[in-house]
């Protein structure tokens, strides 16, 4: 297939959108303990992705191989168009200024003003003072801060200082911005601002984020894809939207257990595997099936035939995502049969949760 090579450098095929970081089966050991086991993964040019998954599996390692803190033992790690492993430490560093990074605890220098800690990554580079307070001031106009230039960094609100670092992160025009959990000590207000001004900034910019998060809800509301790393290794990747519609493995739906609706506990507590009077259905779905009237239509095509229990639509990216509990008379097997058949028709993931006899 014909290839094109961008300004970048980076070869792509024609229709395919530029990869601005691309990991092959990239791994790394610590004594026995594989905390990337062969991952693969690419982001592409003014996407953003999320990377979840629980304490310990691998996402600092990943970030650290990403940045070129850490080395992997084997592997590509391609960044616009580049492999960075195996690279010697002098190569790394103008590699390196491609990435800007954003923390959870901000990292600023307490003893430099705003303006100093933003046009810092243009001092290290050998920019001109003038120059880079410019920039600095475009910055930290950018990030809504122009009037704390002057300001210390004690001075300031914690979303203050995740500004002042996301400001700083982009001053040397990185194509990647890594976010390592830059919400996770914020207030749930401050974070719904950091992430509408990260959002901005990627539609604004065309900026590519990568961002590790233990914060399902930061990835629903500004990811447009979701790696799921677990043990090392990548076990589940798609489009949030569907993603979070549909889990498939088993640590994703854990994951995602705080942010989707679930049977509540008293009910599930109750519930046996046979021989109860109704019978609990989980009915997943998402995508244009999830609008409309399928509970409505269900009801008209099987009367009486169902009970909503618990649920309710969401919309991640502008998509429906449903996920309803509803309870089906378990003394008619061939009416449950039918129900299920007619759910399944319009697409819902079906499962029989089980069976309970003391309904409220
Ligand atoms: N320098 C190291 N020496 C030994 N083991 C390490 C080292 N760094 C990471 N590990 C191990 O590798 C695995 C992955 O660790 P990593 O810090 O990448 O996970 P994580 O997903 O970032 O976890 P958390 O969310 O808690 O920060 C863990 O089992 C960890 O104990």
């Amino acid at each position: 297939m014909n290839s094109i090579v961008s300004a970048s450098g980076i070869e792509t095929r024609p229709g395919e959108a530029e990869e601005v970081v691309r990991l092959k089966d990239v791994r790394r050991k610590f004594g026995v303990t594989a905390a990337l086991d062969g991952v693969s993964l690419s982001v592409k040019k003014g996407e953003i992705l999320g990377i979840i998954g629980r304490s310990g599996a691998g996402k600092s390692t990943l970030i650290r191989c990403l940045n070129g803190l850490e080395r992997a033992d084997s592997g590509e790690i391609v960044i616009e168009g580049r492999n960075i492993a195996g690279l010697a430490e002098q190569e790394l560093q103008p590699l390196r200024r491609r990435i800007g990074m954003i923390f959870q605890h901000f990292n600023l220098l307490s003893a430099k003003t705003v303006e100093e800690n933003v046009a810092l990554p243009l001092k290290i580079e050998g920019v001109a003072k003038a120059e880079r307070l410019k920039r600095a001031q475009e910055l930290l106009e950018l990030v809504g801060l122009s009037d704390k230039a002057r300001a210390y960094p004690s001075s300031l609100s914690g979303g203050q200082k995740q500004r002042v670092g996301i400001a700083r992160a982009l001053a040397a025009r990185p194509a990647l911005l890594l976010s390592d959990e830059a919400t996770s000590a914020l207030d749930p207000e401050t974070t719904r601002s950091i992430l509408a001004l990260l959002k901005d900034i990627n539609r604004k910019l065309g900026l590519t984020i990568l961002l590790i998060t233990h914060e399902m809800e930061v990835v629903r509301s500004i990811a447009d894809r979701v790696a799921v790393i677990d043990a090392g290794r990548i076990v589940e990747e798609g489009q949030v939207w569907s993603i979070f519609g549909d889990p498939q493995a088993a640590i994703t739906k854990s994951l995602l257990g705080g942010i989707r609706p679930q049977l509540p506990a008293h009910i599930a507590a109750r519930l046996s595997q046979k021989g109860g009077t109704e019978a609990i259905l989980s009915v997943d779905l998402s995508g244009p099936e999830a609008q409309g009237a399928l509970f409505a239509d269900l009801s008209a095509a099987l009367p009486h035939s169902f009970r909503l229990v618990h649920g309710g639509i969401d919309h991640i990216q502008n998509q429906p995502v449903a996920r309803f509990f509803i309870a089906v008379p378990a003394r008619n097997p061939a009416l449950a049969e039918k129900v299920e058949q007619f759910l399944k028709a319009r697409s819902a993931r079906v499962e029989v949760l089980g069976y309970d006899t003391d309904h409220d």
